[in-house]
């Protein structure tokens, strides 16, 4: 597998960033969408502003409707409440000794992923970026973070490992990792992302203008523990570099981080709160953890949801 078919399922955020990274590299990519998002790719291009490059792209795009088998490598980039319908839209392309790289947050699609496909032919993937779709369809960086890492569950350093990672070598803009620990390393971004998301949702601000109240930054950190406490509970400590490293994210005064859940909440967008925030606080009980700041953040969260499906936002 030298030049792999790859299929990306999703042109927002990371899809978009992403894939568009590997297509203007030179990667043979094909975005699957919907009729909305075609409609503007295909009227202006796909469009990336970034501080590592702008770029305008022609993408090539595929319909549901249109999926033909012969994909050797298919990059899953929708929300996690997307996965079912993703999942039946992606399975008739997957070539027979295909792979599926899912970049959801979270860990739960893993176990559906598996199941669907069976676990040799599902690597683990993370994204670590702030990235953004705008009203205008544009695919718009927000800092500097611009990682992927992605490896085999099993650990082993594959071939199809390998040639990915060849592919994001020669991409602008993006640091790739292949790693022999992968679900390690996707726990410990829940941990991260769980931590701030929770935090930057149940207050409605960024990290800075939290640790700026009296008492945020202690909250900050005790949630960070907590969390680290649910990963440890699983069996993914998180490393005590990692957590020296997000100590001093959730404690910085002048920090303009947000989340992209926060994002999805100022839209008035539906979240992934069950996937990550549900999902962490019934570990938490599963293992006796006390989660009390988890437990309103959530709280918080579906109390969001209601009011959304109802629509009582003006
Ligand atoms: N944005 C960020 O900074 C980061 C996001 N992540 C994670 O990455 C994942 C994706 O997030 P993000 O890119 O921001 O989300 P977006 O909403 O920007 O993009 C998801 C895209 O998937 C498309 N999609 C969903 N289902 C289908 C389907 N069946 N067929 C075709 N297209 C489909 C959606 O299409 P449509 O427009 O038609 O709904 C949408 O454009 C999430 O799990 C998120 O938590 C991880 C790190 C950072
Ligand atoms: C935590 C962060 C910013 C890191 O990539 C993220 O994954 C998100 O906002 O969804």
């Amino acid at each position: 597998m030298t030049d792999p078919r790859i299929l990306v399922l999703g042109a927002g955020g990371i899809g978009g960033y992403f894939g568009g990274r590997l297509a203007e590299a030179g990667a043979d990519v094909t975005f699957l969408v919907r009729e909305g998002r075609r409609r503007v790719l295909d009227e202006r291009g796909l469009r990336i502003e970034s501080q590592f490059g702008n770029a305008d792209l022609d993408a090539r795009t595929i319909l549901a409707s249109d999926v033909e088998n012969g994909y050797d490598a298919i990059i899953l980039t929708c929300k996690a409440y997307d996965l079912d319908d993703a999942i039946r839209t992606i399975a008739p392309a997957l070539a027979s000794s295909g792979f599926v790289l899912p970049l959801l947050n979270g860990v739960a699609h893993i176990d559906i992923l598996n199941e669907a496909f069976g676990r040799n032919r599902v690597l683990g993937g993370s994204a670590r970026i702030q990235v953004a779709l705008t009203d205008e369809g544009v695919v718009r960086q927000l800092n500097d973070w611009r990682s992927i890492t992605f490896g085999e569950q099993s650990g082993e350093m594959s071939d199809r490992v390998g040639v990915l990672k060849a592919l994001f070598d020669k991409t602008r803009g993006v640091e790739v990792h292949a790693v022999a620990d992968i679900m390690q390393r996707m726990w410990e971004k829940l941990v991260h992302l769980a931590t701030a998301a929770a935090m930057t949702c149940l207050m409605r601000a960024n990290v800075g203008e939290i640790v700026r109240t009296p008492d945020g930054e202690k909250i900050f950190l005790g949630l960070l523990d907590t969390m680290g406490h649910i990963a440890a509970a699983q069996g993914f400590r998180p490393s005590k570099e990692f957590i020296e490293t997000y100590r001093k994210t959730f404690a910085q005064r002048d920090s303009l981080y947000t989340t992209s859940m926060l994002r999805d909440v100022e839209r008035r967008g539906r979240t992934e709160a069950d996937h990550i925030i549900g999902f962490m606080l019934q570990k938490a009980r599963g293992a006796g953890v006390d989660a009390q700041t988890l437990l309103l953040a959530y709280t918080h969260l579906k109390a969001y949801e209601q009011r959304l499906a109802a629509g009582r936002f003006a």
